[in-house]
């Protein structure tokens, strides 16, 4: 006996093999059966013979439900879940399935450090699962979670049985970021993102020629504002100068390591600069988002224009020196290069001063002539006038959420029902910031009543 599904129908086709009676052998027949024929099973006979016709028209209605292009799956034995785009797959514990136009993402099962955490069934391919490429850092643990498609684009993850401040992923399935990558990998790709709950800032990125005081700048503000700013560490080719030290100012590696980062999507963007490679790492930015801090990337203006074309909506500010010859003074004074790199990198300022002044690249241009002056019109850019402005933020209220949530949404408001009469959690998608690479920001969370959403 099998049970046939479609979206419109179910049916029941029971052979006469399951009743034990071959109708096209009469010697085959029990005596019994023979015996009784026409008193007990007549009309059973009569019944099954009359029902062929509209059985075989069901089946015949199905195949065309098939050829346009409804996947109509055996139920008998197996529990499997089907979607509005038709596929019917058979979960996992702890796994979630969002269907995203012909193609299903299953998401989450029992966590390991093999699995990517994402499988995808697409219609339009020959075997149906696609295991994507992954970039970005996923959830730790997967147990409970529910989902919902956001904008067609990327799906919103939260975990049951979390703090609310841990709780929010997002996994991008079709942003621009996830387009550029998919083009540049040849392959489906999908892309972690951790969301933020709070008003974290957006990042900042800092170009200029190399001696011109960028660093310095960074310095101070991180010193000024310890709890407020973070700083991307970047990956380098370059060896490292006396004071500086790996993990803190640079991660500095070799170039075939680099590459084949690279080549594994860790890095947000990355460029030649002066002879080496530098790059900044997804990882290098989440770790700044995850501190609650703002991210400062010091990145050139090639770095600065593929942040631009990404997600993480940065400030872009390009420090000029007062004069050329002031800019060679300052390098030459620092004394961390030799002649033939301060020659290399004085013939790079010339392409660099042009493209970071007259491209639109940068939000803000600032000339560092005095510096204490410049420092202030650096904090004026990022609002930090007066002390007010540097008080670290109230924390946003973390609370449990519930093992088992369901999840609707109103506006840009997600209700999370938590299980409790009258009592929704709601998550507030409206000033929703960045995306991966690196994480979601501007979100906020908290309980409230049915009738004050
Ligand atoms: N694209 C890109 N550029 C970077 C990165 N890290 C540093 N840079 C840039 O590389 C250039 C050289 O940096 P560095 O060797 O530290 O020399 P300095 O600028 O003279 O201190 C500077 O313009 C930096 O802004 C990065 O991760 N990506
Ligand atoms: N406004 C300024 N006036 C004079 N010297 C400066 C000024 N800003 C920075 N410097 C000095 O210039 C040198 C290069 O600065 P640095 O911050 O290392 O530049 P960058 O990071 O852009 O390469 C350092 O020795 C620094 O002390």
């Amino acid at each position: 006996m099998a049970v046939y599904v479609s979206s419109s129908f179910i049916i029941i086709i029971i052979p006469p093999s399951f009743l034990h009676l071959d109708f096209s052998n009469p010697n085959l027949l029990p005596p019994s059966f023979l015996k009784n024929f026409h008193k007990r099973d007549l009309k059973i006979f009569k019944l099954w013979w009359l029902l062929q016709p509209i059985l075989l028209l069901l089946l015949y209605t199905t195949i065309l439900a098939l050829y346009q292009g409804e996947a109509p799956a055996f139920v008998a034995d197996d529990m499997q879940t089907r979607f509005s785009n038709g596929f019917h797959l058979q979960l996992k514990d702890f796994e979630s399935a969002t269907a995203v136009g012909n193609k299903t993402y299953v998401i989450g099962g029992i966590d390991d450090q093999e699995s990517s955490g994402v499988r995808i069934f697409d219609k339009s391919t020959v075997n149906g699962e696609v295991i994507p490429t992954v970039l970005g850092t996923k959830p730790t643990a997967f147990e409970s979670h529910s989902t919902m498609l956001l904008n067609k684009d990327r799906i919103l993850i939260i975990k049951g049985n979390s703090k609310s401040n841990v709780s929010v992923w997002f996994l991008e399935v079709d942003t621009r970021f996830v387009g550029d990558q998919k083009k540049k990998f040849g392959t489906e790709v999908v892309a972690w993102s951790k969301g933020v709950i709070g008003d974290a800032e957006r990042p900042i990125v800092i170009s200029g020629p190399s001696g011109v005081g960028k660093g310095t700048l960074i310095n101070m503000l991180m010193k000024e504002f310890p709890s407020m700013f973070g700083f991307s560490v970047s990956h380098t080719t370059r060896a490292p100068r006396e004071k500086e030290e790996n993990g803190v100012h640079y991660h500095f590696t070799n170039r075939s390591v680099m590459e084949e980062e690279i080549k594994a999507g860790k890095f947000l963007e990355f460029a030649a600069v002066h002879g080496n490679l530098y790059g900044t790492s997804i990882e290098a930015v989440e770790i700044v988002a995850d501190a609650g801090k703002r991210c400062i990337l010091d990145i050139d203006v090639q770095g600065a224009r593929s942040v631009r074309a990404s997600s993480l909506e940065a400030i872009f500010i390009f420090i000029c020196p007062p004069s050329f010859e002031e800019l060679e003074k300052r390098l030459r004074a620092r004394g961390t290069e030799t002649e033939e790199q301060i020659q290399k990198r004085l013939k790079n300022a010339k392409a660099e001063l042009e493209e970071g002044t007259s491209s639109g690249l940068f939000d803000h241009i600032l000339v560092n002539n005095d510096l204490e002056a410049c420092y202030q019109q650096l904090k004026k850019i990022l609002g930090l006038n007066g002390s007010m402005d540097a008080t670290p933020k109230a924390a946003t209220e973390v609370f449990d959420l519930p093992m088992d949530l369901s999840l609707s949404k109103i506006d840009e408001k997600i209700l999370i029902n938590s299980g409790k009469a009258n009592q929704k959690i709601v998550l507030d998608l409206s000033s929703i910031k960045g995306g991966a690479p690196g994480r979601t920001r501007g979100l906020y969370m908290y309980t409230a009543d049915d009738g004050n959403l």
